[in-house]
This record gives C-alpha cells, structure tokens and sequence, in this order.
C-alpha cells in the first residue's frame, strides 16, 4: 500500500483546524511558508493514523501456513515510530517478537506489519506491546508468544523531564513464556547482535 495516495475522508476538515491551530500558536497562515502547511500536517497525521483502519488480525490468518515446526521463530529489531497519546509526539524503537508455532506458523513481514498497524495509532508503549502480544497468540494459536519493545519518547526529550538519553522497555508474554527459562532463551538470542 503507498500510504501517500490512501488519505481518508475529512482531510480539508483536519487541514482547516491545523489552521486555526497555527493561528491560535501565533503565526501568520497566510505567509508563503505556511500556505500548505495545513494540508501538509493534515495528510501527514493520517498516514501517521493509518493503524486505525488496518486489521492486524487479517494480516496473520491470510499469511498461515501449516508447518511441522515448533522451536522458537524470532523476528528482532523491527524498527517502529508511533505517537504517545499523552502529547501527540513521536516515540520510536525497537520491537522483538518471539513465539513457539503450534502447528501454523506465518510469514516474517507479516509479524513486523502486526507491529507496524499497531504503532500507528495513538498509543502509550505498555499497550503497543500487549497488543502485538495478543494479536499474535489469538491468531496463530502458538504455543507462547513474547514481545520486547524498546523505546525512546520524544515527550521526555524535548519538553517535560528533559531526559535525552532514557529508553523505556516493556515486555509481554503468554504460554511457553510463563517459564523463567524459555524467556531467557528468547533473551539471550536478543543479545546477540
Ligand atoms: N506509561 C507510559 N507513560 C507514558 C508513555 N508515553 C508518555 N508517557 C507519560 O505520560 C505521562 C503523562 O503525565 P501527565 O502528568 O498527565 O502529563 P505532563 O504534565 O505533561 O507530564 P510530564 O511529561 O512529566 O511533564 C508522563 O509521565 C509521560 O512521561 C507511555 O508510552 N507509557
Ligand atoms: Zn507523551
């Protein structure tokens, strides 16, 4: 899908209020700069809020292929950005996704475009990663599944707190996972880079 060409309705409604937003921020809407600046903002957020209309769940069912493997499958350092939902400002890491197959198992881009709808939606990382969690262990059914995401938030960085360096990570995990030693085994892999 070419993001730039699927814009939803009530783009001119958003544009029209990222002008009044300007206006209200002080600036002049009407200098050269700023003339398409609405629209620019307004087509920007959408892409950004593409998630919305995007089914994670379909994305696995349609890619299940029966396979006889059930050892750990490990997709790591998927690259993500998504929008905290307390300011409206970008976060953006890392996720890593670990499950065990119970019979299916799916195609590896599918696993990072699970990632990906669900980190464009206004989100706070805690529910990032609990969704990709549940998304991947009500479709495929595997025995466990575990997600990693690592995180730096732009909301501590550029205002607020001011912490230029901190990376928040969370993690979530079902089935197989529950065991101290299955975990460390997905962990171990993750620290070989
Ligand atoms: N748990 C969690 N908190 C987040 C995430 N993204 C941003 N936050 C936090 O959301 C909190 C919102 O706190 P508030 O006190 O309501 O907002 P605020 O006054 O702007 O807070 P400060 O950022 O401390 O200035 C802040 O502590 C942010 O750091 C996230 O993904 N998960
Ligand atoms: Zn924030």
């Amino acid at each position: 899908m070419n993001p730039e060409t699927e814009f939803r309705d009530g783009l001119d409604e958003l544009a029209a209020h990222y002008r009044q937003v300007l206006a209200l921020l002080g600036e002049d809407t009407q200098r050269e700069g700023l003339l398409k600046t609405p629209m620019r903002v307004a087509k920007a957020m959408q892409v950004l809020m593409r998630g919305y209309t995007q089914d994670a769940h379909k994305v696995l069912t349609d890619a299940l292929f029966k396979e006889d493997y059930n050892q750990m499958v490990i997709v790591k350092d998927i690259d993500f950005y998504s929008m905290c939902e307390h300011h409206m400002l970008p976060f953006f890491g890392k996720a890593h996704v670990a499950y065990i197959p119970n019979g299916y198992i799916t195609g590896l881009s599918k696993i990072a475009r699970v990632v990906d709808i669900f980190s464009h939606r206004l989100q706070v990382q805690e529910r990032l990663t609990q969704q990709i969690k549940d998304c991947i262990q009500d479709t495929l059914k595997p025995l466990g599944v575990m997600v990693v995401v690592e995180a730096q938030h732009m909301c501590m960085q550029m205002r607020g707190v001011e912490k230029q360096n901190s990376i928040t990570t969370t993690s979530d995990f079902s089935g197989a996972f529950n065991q101290a030693k299955t975990r460390e085994e997905f962990m171990n892999l993750l620290r070989q880079r």
